[in-house]
């Protein structure tokens, strides 16, 4: 009776044994094969090349990020006399951005167009710097500065001069752009450059004073160009 009961549930025990192996290896077999040796075959191929090449990608690509994508903070500084750069320096603001500043000195300049054709002239030949009455308040917060002027005997009037002299821009962008009656840009970027050695001056903008008002396209069409928008 004894060996009939324990031939009996060693048969119950394989059975139940049996029952319970099949039921498992097919569980693995699912689980394991379906999901997670994907996931992890999949991670430590997209992860262990990127650490393995961390420290030569990550610092190009970092310094790519600060080339390309680091945030631009931007100021539009111009001088305007009868408010033609004054145009063109706000249809630069609402396509870029950032700050915007006038330039405006102590003593204005007189409105009579003689005059002020004299004393500029005068204020050249004398290499002055009139002093200026607004003051940006952090200029290191900005990395892009667009400078705007009206042509004056060939170059930027003398505030413009007493600006790019008042501040250091040392490692910052410098952009130029004008409004004229014919003279272009003149022979101001060569007075930026030296005024400024230490800044990157990319290509300016000449409008002729009398088209500010329909000079949107030329302005976006720069601005594409000179990479400072899409
Ligand atoms: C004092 C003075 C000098 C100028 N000299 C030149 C010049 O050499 N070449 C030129 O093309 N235009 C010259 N112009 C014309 C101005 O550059 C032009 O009218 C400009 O659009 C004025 O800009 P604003 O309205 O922002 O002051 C001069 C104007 C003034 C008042």
């Amino acid at each position: 009776m004894k060996k009939i009961s324990a031939f009996a549930l060693i048969i119950l025990m394989g059975l139940f044994l049996a029952a319970c192996g099949c039921t498992d290896s097919d569980t693995t077999k699912v689980d394991v094969n379906s999901t997670q040796p994907e996931t992890q075959n999949n991670s430590p191929s997209i992860t262990v090349p990127e650490k393995t090449n961390s420290p030569n990608t990550e610092t190009e690509s970092e310094n790519h990020t600060q080339t390309d994508s680091a945030p631009k903070k931007i100021l539009v500084a111009y001088f305007s006399h009868t408010g033609n750069t004054r145009v063109i320096a706000n249809q630069i603001h609402e396509k870029v951005g950032g700050d915007i500043f006038e330039i405006v000195t102590v003593n204005p300049y007189p409105t009579d167009y003689d005059s002020v054709v004299d004393q500029a002239k005068q204020e050249q030949e004398d290499n002055y710097r009139p002093q200026l009455k607004t003051k940006v308040e952090n200029i290191d917060s900005y990395n892009v500065v667009f400078i705007g002027y009206p042509n004056w005997w060939g170059t930027m009037p003398m505030p413009v001069f007493s600006f790019l002299e008042e501040y250091d821009f040392s490692g910052k962008t410098i952009i130029p752009f004008c409004t004229h009656e014919g003279s272009g840009l003149g022979r101001s970027v060569e007075d930026i450059t030296e005024l400024c050695p230490q800044s990157t001056i990319l290509d300016g903008l000449a409008i002729r004073g009398s088209s500010v008002k329909t000079a949107q396209d030329d302005v976006s069409e720069w601005l594409r160009e000179i990479g400072m928008t899409e």
